[in-house]
């Protein structure tokens, strides 16, 4: 396990320019080094605006769009083309615009896709299975203000799935209900995890994860990477640090 680090931004602009910068460096780095880097993505606010200023930075960056396999960490059981898809988010505001072939990146399924929200997880599961053990180089989390993580929701029992990577989520507190997520397991399984949190109404939830609360109550406190943990803060979420 890694310790965490922690990253204070003036605001959520200069939060999401200074993730996507990084991560263009990171991903051309590996390239760079013979590697084809696997990727983490998440849904959300600032996700949105991070994914945005890499398709903006992108054309400066070297990085070779045909040699990056990119995941979800989690995503709403909904019509492909629902604006509730967190891939339908990435797709828009990066992926399309600077490229990714479709076969780089691992959507998690849609109502077209399955009959079912569990059909749907066991399916991401196999997914990641037939491409090694999940263990992505740098997965991107957002965080709600009730301290949730991918569709890993406070007092869920999805929080103690077992020997699953990708489990079914039912009753979401947070609309759209149905959701497919990656468990602890697969989540901790990854090199660098890298928090995303922009706004005062997150800081109770970041102050409450990284003050080591229970993951039951705060799942957000429940995820490092296996060699660095990153937490990108604006100065409206680092606000009760
Ligand atoms: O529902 C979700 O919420 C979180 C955080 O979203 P935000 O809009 O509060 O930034 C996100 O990380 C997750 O992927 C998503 O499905």
């Amino acid at each position: 396990m890694s310790d965490a680090r922690i990253e204070v931004h003036e605001d959520a602009a200069d939060l999401a320019t200074a993730v996507a910068g990084e991560l263009l460096n990171r991903i051309a780095d590996a390239q760079a080094a013979g590697h084809v880097p696997h990727i983490g993505l998440t849904g959300g606010t600032i996700a949105d605006a991070i994914h945005r200023e890499v398709a903006r930075l992108a054309p400066e960056s070297g990085v070779d769009w045909g040699a990056v396999d990119f995941w979800f960490g989690d995503e709403r059981f909904v019509a492909p083309d629902s604006p509730d898809r967190n891939a339908g988010q990435a797709k828009a505001a990066f992926l399309d615009v600077v490229g990714v072939p479709d076969h780089r990146v691992h959507q998690m399924a849609s109502t077209a896709d399955a009959a079912s929200v569990d059909e749907g997880a066991a399916a991401y599961e196999a997914e990641v299975k037939a491409h090694g053990s999940g263990q992505f180089d740098i997965l991107m989390l957002g965080v709600g203000p009730d301290g949730h993580i991918a569709s890993l929701f406070p007092g869920f029992p999805q929080l103690d799935a077992q020997d699953r990577i990708a489990v079914a989520v039912t009753g979401s507190p947070k609309p759209p209900p149905e959701r497919i997520s990656l468990t602890f397991e697969a989540l901790r399984r990854s090199t660098s995890v890298w928090f995303l949190v922009s706004g005062d109404g997150k800081a109770e939830a970041v102050a409450k994860a990284l003050g080591g609360a229970d993951l039951h109550d705060t799942p957000a406190a429940g995820v490092e990477g296996t060699d660095e943990t990153v937490w990108f803060l604006d100065r409206g979420s680092a606000s009760q640090l």
